[in-house]
């Protein structure tokens, strides 16, 4: 698993957090179904260390952006978003599956590595002038960002990037979400 390189900001500091996080993510071959290596993040929470970790390099990297919204898709990117939010000071919008939230809903369907899905947005959770970041644990297509770009953007939102902890580069998710930047901590395969 390589560590992801980034711009300048990136210091030896950020290194050593990186290659933590890397180290308590464990893959499970054949996970949930043949030839698929699933990439399980749960390990990072077993760490309060390794869990600040990931939450600090999220934050310095959005602290003073003029992010509003921090928005999550469930499951996983739940893990990591509300406590991203808080320390910026955003709101938190739950992006979720199909009928898990009540109200007035918006949802945009897509397809991803081993099946079609669909995400589904409040309508209210959104104001004209959010500037939102899209959390999520991994990128692999880019099915499920692309479809919560879309979501945001429909509501009137300003999608500045996406974060996400792990990036599958051989599937070029990125290259699905158009002109939105996705931002990863460690890269793989
Ligand atoms: O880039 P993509 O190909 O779209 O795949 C990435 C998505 O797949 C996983 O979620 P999943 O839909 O398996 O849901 P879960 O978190 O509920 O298991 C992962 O947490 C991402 O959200
Ligand atoms: N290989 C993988 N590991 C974990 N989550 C995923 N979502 C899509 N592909 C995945």
């Amino acid at each position: 698993m390589a560590i992801a390189g980034d711009d300048s900001n990136h210091g030896v500091d950020d290194d050593a957090r990186i290659a933590r996080i890397a180290a308590a993510i464990t893959v499970f071959p054949g996970f949930p179904k043949p030839g698929i290596s699933f990439q399980d993040v749960t390990g990072i929470f077993h760490k309060p260390e390794v869990f600040r970790d990931a939450i600090g390099l999220f934050v310095e990297r959005y602290k003073g952006k003029g992010v509003t919204l921090v928005a999550g898709i469930e499951a996983r990117a739940f893990f990591f978003a509300p406590t991203i939010a808080l320390e910026l000071g955003a709101k938190f919008v739950p992006l979720r599956k199909p009928r898990k939230l009540p109200g007035e809903v918006i949802s945009e369907e897509y397809s991803l590595e081993y099946r079609t899905d669909k995400i589904e947005m409040q309508i209210g959770a959104v104001e004209p002038n959010d500037r939102a970041i899209i959390v999520d644990d991994l990128i692999a297509t880019g099915g499920t960002l692309s479809a919560a770009i879309k979501l945001l953007e429909r509501a009137g939102a300003e999608v500045v990037e996406c974060a996400c902890v792990i990036e599958l580069q051989e599937l070029k998710g990125r290259a699905k979400l158009g002109k939105t930047p996705v931002f990863v901590l460690v890269e793989t395969n």
